[in-house]
């Protein structure tokens, strides 16, 4: 027995451990200040658990729940030390911990029906999955399975039809709690699986708990999911190797597991996987959905008969309409009831699917016979999806649900233990049974006094397999947090973990994912290659006026191949990324500003190294001057990078289609260019406007002042400069920049700089977060 509590109070350590314990056994309702904060407690002996529970039972007043910390690892005899006297999961109101014991969750969908360019994709296609239960959906390939999970997900827009979820309408709040894991596996390709759990785990465990107990957490995952061997090797795509198709489909659950989700959405797990890993997997996940009562929808092509009986319900797809719905164990009834006999010793999954595949006269058929079945029910979830959702909100702190005037207010069916809305049970002539009414009279507590719920709802806890060996570390959902308000609209979303975390966690994340990209031997490669082919061409150039093209044209090349470098670099990097941020974000993991922040931060030193890298060999081979203008020239050479990569960031996050972003920056970087001041200097006056939108120009301008205020340029015996008749024998900076019409100063070019620099960023975050909003 495992036991460690950590709470803060200003009283004793034994009340504030007695008040942790008092959550277990005492209603939430009503929970009032007790004043704690500041304590740590430990215990690890289960008398004295005993003992605090006991303690705990004789509190009057109910422990306050907003200033409690706490963070607990319980083994699996907690339950009974605690009785099994757990009311509900409870919550901390005032976002410290923001833990909430994950509910049993009930999926009804009636009557789904979508439509994509006119074209028919699902037809009222309906289902009941209750907690602890596993649907499977089968049928032929493009018969809709991806599309029915993407609409139970929020991602699809129905055309019409219903989704609950414990009565509740699908709002943003659910979206982001559903753990969908998608067909495809979108990760970073550069970092290994450990890495990526480890930042998963960093950003979607909450933040009451330690790095540590993520850490173990993640260890759990990739030993449940037997992923030791590969936890180092990089997750890969199709340019680099990386994990097999199988250890991918892993990752991709094991990262949807850490957040120990009520609802998973799995889109063919087992495919790529062989038939002993497939067998594996999915007695996993089954162990999963009956100890943790979760709520799990699976895609499946062909299962084997062993996995096929895993499974508790079936949903049989046929053209986006329903072929079978019910009991998998019944299905063979059902087809033998149309006369669709199974060969015996043959697999029934196969069967059904040859079924639905056969003549469409036989689709018809089966179709047809599904569809008397599905009568029987669909009233009863139309009055189901016509109850408005919020009224019947799972309200298990004992508060009263809030009812409209004139209104008698029904208890929501939290008890699971009742029979619920669909229990199908098809008589012998393969037909369903009227299903249950819906039990609207259940009483409003998660109330089943047994050890798996206490767990289940109140602490983590290592769950043992059979063998012993650890399944799941912890009960709770770390998704979101908020469980209940007065309507769906109303509920605060609350991350998983606060701004700064998300910030760090995703900066550092950036920079480890980002360096093999932004300095990949090639660019080292290249970068040195053309520091020294351009240090040799402009090779220790005398500061005298016959120079003076070459001494501009290094400062022109150097800064524009930087800028357009920094530009067409960021350009392509939020396509590469999109993929997994958009994931991210619709599985609510952080802010986008969080995100956007980091990858400002996270990228700035690999976007400054190369070029400072060329600086640094280029210059002293094309003439040092001095240590201050070596230096200063260097950081407005990086600041221009920065601007530029700025624009490049905002392009990118603009245009979907990266030939498109490229074409729009070929034109934008190649006007800069031209009005920039050195490839053109008599622009056509009608045109010259068009100088002061380009970055290159205030860049190429600072160069120059810089440079040329350092050590003045000499005069040349025929100068075509007037001064150098009065003055001298140099030419003054600012009547090399008038010559070129530029008419700045330093600083004044360098806020313009800026000006770009944060307009770009500011327009990038916008565009994101209210044009590319992921769906
Ligand atoms: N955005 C879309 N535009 C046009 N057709 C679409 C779109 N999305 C899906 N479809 C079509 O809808 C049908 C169902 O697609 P879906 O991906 O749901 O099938 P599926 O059963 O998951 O197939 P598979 O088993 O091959 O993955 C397919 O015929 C597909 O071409």
């Amino acid at each position: 027995m495992v036991l460690g509590v950590c709470c803060e109070a200003e009283a004793n350590p034994d009340a504030a451990l007695a008040t942790a314990l008092a959550l277990a056994v005492v209603d939430c309702d009503g929970a009032s200040d007790s004043g704690l904060s500041g304590v740590s407690v430990g215990i690890s002996d289960a008398e004295a658990v005993t003992d605090a529970a006991e303690a705990a039972r004789m509190i009057d007043e109910p422990a306050s729940l907003s200033r409690l910390q706490y963070n607990v690892l319980l083994a699996d005899n907690m339950s009974e030390v605690a009785g099994g006297a757990l009311h509900c999961p409870f919550l901390l109101e005032q976002g410290e911990a923001h833990l909430t014991g994950t509910r049993p969750l009930e999926l009804v969908f009636s009557g789904l029906s979508v439509s994509v360019a006119s074209r028919s994709i699902l037809r009222d296609v309906s289902g009941v999955v209750r907690p602890g239960e596993m649907l499977a959906v089968m049928g032929p390939s493009g018969c809709g399975k991806t599309t029915l999970l993407n609409c139970l997900s929020g991602r699809t827009e129905l055309d019409s039809g219903c989704i609950r979820l414990n009565r509740e309408r699908l709002t943003k709040r659910w979206k982001r709690r559903i753990c969908y894991v998608l067909q495809q596996d979108i990760f970073f390709p550069d970092l290994t699986l450990r890495q990526t759990l480890e930042y998963a785990a960093r950003l979607r465990l909450p933040e009451s708990m330690s790095r540590r107990q993520k850490m173990i957490y993640v260890d759990h995952i990739i030993d449940v999911l037997d992923l030791n061997a590969c936890q180092d090797t990089r997750m890969g795509d199709y340019t680099k190797r990386g994990l097999s198709g199988g250890e991918k489909k892993r990752a991709n659950i094991a990262c949807e597991l850490l957040t120990n989700p009520a609802l998973m959405l799995l889109d063919e797990p087992t495919s790529g996987l062989d038939s002993h890993s497939a067998y594996m997997l999915m007695s996993s996940l089954k162990r999963y959905a009956e100890k943790e009562s979760k709520t799990l929808v699976v895609t499946v092509h062909q299962p084997s008969s062993q996995i096929f009986y895993m499974f508790d319900k079936l949903l049989l797809l046929c053209n986006g309409q329903t072929a079978y719905f019910g009991e998998v164990n019944k299905v063979v009834d059902f087809f033998n009831n149309i006369g669709l006999t199974v060969t015996p010793h043959y697999n029934p999954a196969d069967f059904i699917l040859e079924c639905v595949k056969g003549s469409e006269e036989m689709k018809e058929k089966i179709v047809a016979a599904a569809k008397t079945v599905q009568s029987y029910q669909q009233e009863s979830l139309n009055d189901y999806c016509a109850l408005p959702g919020h009224l019947y909100q799972h309200q298990c702190n004992g508060r009263v649900p809030m009812v409209p005037h004139g209104h008698t207010a029904p208890s929501p069916p939290c008890d699971f233990s009742k029979p619920s809305l669909w229990t199908s049970t098809p008589t012998s002539n393969g037909n369903l049974t009227a299903p249950n009414a819906v039990s609207l009279t259940t009483k409003c507590v998660v109330s089943n006094h047994n050890s798996h719920n206490l767990s289940n709802h109140v602490y983590s806890t290592i769950v043992k397999d059979e063998e012993g060996k650890s399944l799941w570390l912890d009960s709770q959902s770390h998704g979101s947090s908020s469980v209940s308000s007065t309507t769906d609209d109303d509920v605060r979303w609350q991350w998983p973990t606060g701004f700064w975390t998300q910030f760090k966690v995703l900066s550092s994340r950036n920079f480890q994912e980002s360096r093999p990209r932004m300095l990949s031997k090639l660019y080292w490669l290249q970068t040195i290659g053309l520091g020294l082919m351009v240090g040799n061409v402009y090779f220790q150039l005398d500061r005298k006026e016959e120079s003076l093209h070459d001494i501009q044209s290094w400062m022109f090349f150097s800064t524009n191949y930087w800028m357009l470098f920094a530009l067409f670099n960021a350009l392509s990097s939020f396509p590469a990324e999109r993929e997994v941020v958009n994931k991210e974000r619709l599985s609510g993991s952080y802010r986008l500003s969080a995100y956007y922040l980091a990858k400002m931060v996270g990228e700035l030193p690999l976007t400054m190294t190369l070029p400072a890298v060329y600086h640094i060999i280029s210059y002293p081979l094309f003439g040092f001057q001095s240590f201050s203008v070596f230096l200063t020239m260097l950081g407005f050479l990086l600041l221009s990078t920065v601007v530029a990569q700025s624009a490049g960031f905002f392009v990118g996050a603009a245009c979907m289609d990266l030939d498109v972003a490229i074409t729009i920056s070929a034109l934008y970087t190649l006007a800069t260019q031209l009005f920039g001041g050195y490839l053109a200097t008599n622009i056509p006056s009608w045109l010259r406007w068009m100088r002061y939108l380009s970055m290159v120009h205030y860049a190429y301008q600072n160069m120059q002042i810089v440079e040329f205020s350092g050590e003045p340029i000499r005069c040349a015996a025929q100068s075509k400069f007037e001064v150098c008749s009065k003055v001298n024998g140099t030419i003054p900076v600012d009547v090399i920049m008038e010559q070129q019409g530029a008419t700045l100063s330093l600083w004044a070019n360098t806020l313009v700089l800026l000006f770009f620099l944060v307009i770009f960023r500011v327009l990038g975050y916008v565009v994101l977060r209210y044009f590319r909003q992921p769906k």
